[in-house]
């Protein structure tokens, strides 16, 4: 099947802090929509910030929101286009190398005989979703997840913004239990659930459409003893709460998808929550959290 393009508006901010203003405007507004917001720093030290969008977004309220928030000589500068997002994302697939992440490595089709028996293997067919492992997000909760696997073997599992599926199927591999995955994007659900399929846990892991906590999916699989999030860091803020409700006492939380100067804001919304921070990883200037439910 032909892939339908994502839309993508990009403009670029002189620094940080210009950056993490208008993205925290902009993720506000678009929480609840189908639109993903990230920010990089580029090597000239210069931020780009970039919208993709699974409808053609609405230009002139985009405008607006950039003006206000970073100013019109900014907002002039917005580029709209559209990106064949799956053809070339699978095309870099076939250069990737699989990804050794504990006792987890993540491979693609053509690396499937070259992985050593001893490692639970996860076949990644990427395609528009995202997570074949190499990002240090992914890698961060995989480690994360073996860290917790080597003390304790949760029964109830949620993968929240399940991308390719990745991280569900590596709890669904490691633990044979059923595991709920959840993603705001249709197509990553679709692809998680044939990933699943393809790694031979389709009847764990269950994958479905939902933003954040809302879906009754949530309150009937729950109260989860393990939940896997690897979104950005202002949805986790956000979720603290809906998440602290869906957790058994004692339940082991992973986060990752922040920078690491975010940590600290994130952490603090965990821990008016209840949960306390265990583990601090940081891989290329990405942060992976372990929490723990405490009472
Ligand atoms: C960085 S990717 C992580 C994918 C995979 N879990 C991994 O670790 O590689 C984040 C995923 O979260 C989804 N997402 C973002 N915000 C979400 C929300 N509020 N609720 C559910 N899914 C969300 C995105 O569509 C995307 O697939």
């Amino acid at each position: 099947m032909q892939p339908s393009p994502t839309h993508r508006a990009s403009f670029s901010l002189a620094d940080e802090a210009s950056a993490k203003r208008v993205v925290d405007v902009l993720t506000e507004v678009f929480f609840e929509g189908d639109a993903a917001v990230a920010a990089f720093e580029r090597p000239d030290g210069r931020w780009d910030v970039t919208l993709h969008f699974a409808d053609a977004p609405d230009q002139e309220l985009l405008r607006e929101l950039v003006a206000t928030s970073a100013g019109n000589e900014i907002a002039a500068t917005l580029v709209f286009d559209t990106v064949e997002a799956k053809d070339w994302v699978k095309a870099s697939l076939e250069d990737l190398v699989p990804v050794p992440a504990g006792r987890f490595v993540v491979h693609g089709s053509h690396d499937r005989d070259r992985v050593a028996p001893n490692k639970l293997k996860i076949e990644i067919e990427a395609a528009l979703a995202f997570g074949t492992g190499h990002h240090g997000t992914t890698r961060g909760c995989l480690l994360l997840l073996d860290h917790v696997l080597k003390s304790s073997g949760p029964r109830n599992i949620l993968d929240l913004g399940t991308g390719t599926g990745v991280l569900a199927i590596a709890a669904a591999k490691a633990l044979h239990r059923a595991v709920l995955a959840s993603d705001i994007d249709p197509p990553s659900v679709r692809v998680a659930a044939e990933n699943a399929a393809l790694n031979e846990v389709g009847t764990c892991v269950r994958v479905i459409r939902a933003t954040g906590f809302a879906a009754p999916d949530f309150a009937k699989s729950g109260p989860f003893d393990l939940v896997l999030a690897n979104i950005l860091a202002n949805p986790l803020r956000q979720l603290a709460g809906p998440m602290a409700r869906h957790l058994a006492p004692g339940a082991r939380v992973i986060l990752s998808g922040l920078l690491t100067h975010q940590a600290p804001a994130v952490i603090a919304a965990y821990r008016a929550r209840d949960l306390v921070p265990l583990r601090h990883l940081r891989i290329e200037g990405w942060s992976s959290l372990l929490l723990r439910k405490v009472g």
